[in-house]
C-alpha cells in the first residue's frame, strides 16, 4: 500500500462555505403507522473553522443528525453538503473517499483496533489511503496529544482518556476539514474530558478544522463555539458561546 496518494478532492475551506449544510433533511425509520421521523425537515449550517455542539433529550435525533451529516446514513429527503460538495446521492466509493480525505470521526467507544499499537492505530488512516507512514510521523502526532511515551502500547494498556487521545490523534493525522465527534467525553472522567476538549479546541484554533459534536454533557457543549438544541427531530434552539449552566437550563426546559 505505497502508491502515490491521490490529490485531495477540491474541497473548499473558505470561511463563506459552511463545513456542513443540511437542507430540509428528513430521516424516517420504518414504514406506515410505526414509522419514526428521527429528523423532521432540519435545515442548518455548521460554520467553517468552528466547533458546534448538538444537544437534546434522548431520542431527539442527535445521532441520526450526526450520521446523516457525515454520510454514514442516507437521508429520506433533503440534501447534505460537506465542505460545499453535495453528498446526498454519493456512491459508496465517493463516500469512502470523503471519509478518507475530508472527514474524521471520534466516538465515545474510541473504536481503536485492539491488536495494533497506539502508533499503528494512528497511522492506519494514512495507510488505508495508500500512504507510506514513518514511525516518526505517527510519534509526532501522538506527542501532540501528550502520548509520546505510549506509542508501543496497545489500547488495553491505556486508560480511557489515553485511548480517546489516541483516537483524536488518529483523526488528526489526515487533517480532516470536518471532525464528527459522537459523545467524545462520554466515557471519560472530568480531568480526561478536559484534556480531550482542549485538544479539540486546538484543532479548531490552530488548524482551522471544523467540529460537529453530539454530547449529553453541558460542560462539553460549553467548550464549543455554539450549541444547537434538537427536540423531536427539529432544531428548536441555538446558543452562541453559552455557559454550562445556560446549556443545562435550556436542556432541562426541553426535557420536561
Ligand atoms: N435504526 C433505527 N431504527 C429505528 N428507529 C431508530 C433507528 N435509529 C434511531 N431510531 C429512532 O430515531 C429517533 C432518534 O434517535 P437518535 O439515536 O438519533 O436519538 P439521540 O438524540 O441520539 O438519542 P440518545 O441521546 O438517546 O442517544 C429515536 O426515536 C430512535 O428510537
Amino acid at each position: 500500500m505505497t502508491q502515490t496518494r491521490q490529490a485531495k478532492p477540491a474541497i473548499s475551506t473558505t470561511a463563506d462555505v459552511p463545513a456542513v449544510e443540511l437542507r430540509r433533511v428528513t430521516r424516517t425509520y420504518g414504514k406506515g403507522d410505526t414509522a419514526i421521523r428521527a429528523l423532521d425537515g432540519v435545515s442548518t449550517s455548521f460554520p467553517n473553522a468552528r466547533w458546534t455542539a448538538v444537544m437534546g433529550p434522548s431520542g431527539s435525533g442527535k445521532s441520526t443528525l450526526l450520521h446523516c451529516a457525515a454520510g454514514l446514513e442516507g437521508v429520506t429527503s433533503g440534501e447534505v453538503l460537506v465542505a460545499g460538495a453535495d453528498i446526498t446521492g454519493a456512491s459508496d466509493e465517493e463516500l469512502t473517499t470523503l471519509r478518507r480525505d475530508t472527514i474524521g470521526f471520534v466516538f465515545q467507544s474510541f473504536n481503536l483496533i485492539g491488536s495494533l499499537t497506539a502508533e499503528q492505530n494512528v497511522a492506519l488512516p494514512l495507510r488505508l489511503g495508500g500512504q507510506r507512514v514513518s514511525a516518526r510521523d505517527a510519534k509526532e502526532v501522538l506527542a501532540s496529544v501528550g502520548l509520546a511515551d505510549r506509542g508501543k502500547h496497545r489500547p488495553r494498556e491505556l486508560s480511557g482518556g489515553q485511548r480517546q487521545r489516541v483516537a483524536i490523534a488518529r483523526a488528526m493525522v489526515t487533517r480532516p476539514a470536518v471532525l464528527f465527534a459522537d459523545e467524545p467525553t462520554g466515557a471519560l472522567d472530568s480531568s480526561s474530558a478536559k484534556t480531550v476538549l482542549a485538544l479539540l479546541r486546538e484543532m479548531v484554533e490552530q488548524s482551522g478544522q471544523s467540529i460537529v459534536m453530539v454530547t449529553h454533557d453541558p460542560a462539553a457543549a460549553a467548550s464549543a463555539d455554539s450549541v444547537l438544541f434538537l427536540s423531536d427531530g427539529r432544531i428548536v434552539d441555538h446558543a452562541h458561546r453559552p455557559t454550562a449552566a445556560q446549556v443545562a437550563e435550556r436542556l432541562a426546559a426541553l426535557e420536561v
